[in-house]
């Protein structure tokens, strides 16, 4: 099916996010089918998209809430999320976090190294609780994705490394206020080669065993999140292949009768439904290049460039001829540019240009750099 917006739409002031709603509705449908007989939880990852119609819908089809900071915790539990449906990870969690998610009562911390243990058990002691942990392990497992969001290699700030991990253990044993009630790990996002989870998968049943023999059983795994999309060609692929995914673990993760498994999918969830609308601001012609400068910027969207990423651009406005453009945005920073050498139909100031694929780490990473106001979001 091919992307159109409806005239009401189109008339808007630019720049916006759409999202479409009934495509997150059908993704969210795909995910459970695929997730539920297989016995997997999915929690949805926060901090792809907070927007609350979008967290309503994700709570409304049963997923649970991956939060990274008690504001997104707050928000979870604001949207109707109860708090055993939500985990608390991240590696800087300041002490004032931690006691807010203490006191909500909340499923799991994710805990990330030996002095955020410590932390915790402290903490937990103060509100006369026990709080449940995961052992969040560094793999070092590549995740072949972008150097910049692998998370799940040696060289990378998260997790407990392997060699770590029999002082930690030995640890967990002097801290009276901490339950393990599981082992998570998460390698990297946007990551399409399958056989990446297999390997993870292989690593965290060698890791379970371990634990086992120090006389830990483990009520529930975290798998992480990471499953890419397809940015190149999102009509064709607007729902990831969930199947696929969970067939993955189901085959190579050996799971003890009765123990959960959670994933914790982010972009895989939103990133389709949600497209940012912009304006061609002016066609500028300099010797070599052709630029469309539109009205929205890396204020709005980061990906590009932060990573280089790529996100289908289309202009709705032109049935013209094909030609390459360099399309940029209004800041003043050369890296503002969304596209080198876009084939665009050829294009004037007042064209309506999309950014495809945005629903994901779009909204939520944008900026009042240059003092630009926030861009609205509006859902149909
Ligand atoms: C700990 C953790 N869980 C889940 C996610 C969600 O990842 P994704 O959006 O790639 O599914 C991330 C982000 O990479 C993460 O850091
Ligand atoms: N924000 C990143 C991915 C990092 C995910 C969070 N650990 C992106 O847009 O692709």
């Amino acid at each position: 099916m091919s992307f159109s917006l409806s005239g009401e739409l189109l008339a808007r002031p630019t720049p916006f996010y759409h999202y479409d709603l009934s495509l997150l509705r059908r993704t969210l449908e795909a995910v459970q089918q695929a997730a539920r007989p297989r016995g997997f939880h999915v929690h949805y990852a926060l901090k792809a998209n907070v927007n609350e119609p979008i967290l309503r819908l994700i709570k409304e089809h049963g997923l649970g809430a991956d939060c990274v900071s008690a504001n997104e915790v707050q928000r979870a539990l604001d949207t109707g999320f109860a708090p055993q449906d939500i985990v608390f990870a991240g590696v800087g969690k300041t002490d004032a976090e931690i006691t807010r998610a203490l006191a909500a009562d909340i499923w799991c911390f994710n805990a990330e190294s030996a002095q955020e243990l410590v932390v915790l058990n402290e903490l937990a002691g103060g509100q006369n609780r026990r709080a449940r942990v995961a052992l969040r392990v560094n793999p070092n497992v590549d995740a072949h994705t972008h150097h910049y969001i692998t998370t799940g290699l040696e060289a990378n700030k998260f997790g407990i490394g392997l060699n770590d991990l029999p002082a930690v253990v030995e640890q967990l044993a002097t801290l009276p206020n901490l339950e393990l009630v599981g082992l998570h790990a998460h390698i990297g996002s946007q990551i399409t080669d399958l056989a990446v989870f297999a390997e993870l998968s292989q690593k965290l049943n060698e890791l379970q065993t371990w634990l086992e023999e120090q006389g830990y059983t483990l009520p529930h795994l975290n798998v992480g999140g990471g499953l890419g999309i397809d940015y190149n060609d999102p009509d064709t692929n607007p729902i990831p292949d969930f199947e696929a995914y969970f067939r993955t673990f189901e085959q190579h993760l050996i799971r003890r009768p009765g123990q959960q498994v959670h994933v914790e999918l982010g972009r895989a969830i939103v990133a389709q439904c949600g497209t940012l609308v912009s304006r061609v601001l002016y066609v500028k012609r300099s010797q070599q290049t052709q630029f469309a400068i539109l009205d929205a910027g890396l204020t709005e969207l980061i990906r590009p460039a932060l990573y280089g990423s790529h996100h289908h651009i289309q202009n709705l406005s032109s049935q013209g001829d094909i030609q390459p453009y360099d399309v940029v945005g209004p800041i003043c920073e050369s890296s503002d540019t969304f596209g080198r050498a876009v084939p665009l139909p050829e294009t004037q100031r007042g064209d309506l240009v999309v950014l495809r694929s945005a629903g994901a780490y779009g909204e939520v990473m944008s900026s009042g750099y240059n003092l630009r106001e926030k861009a609205e979001a509006v859902y149909s």
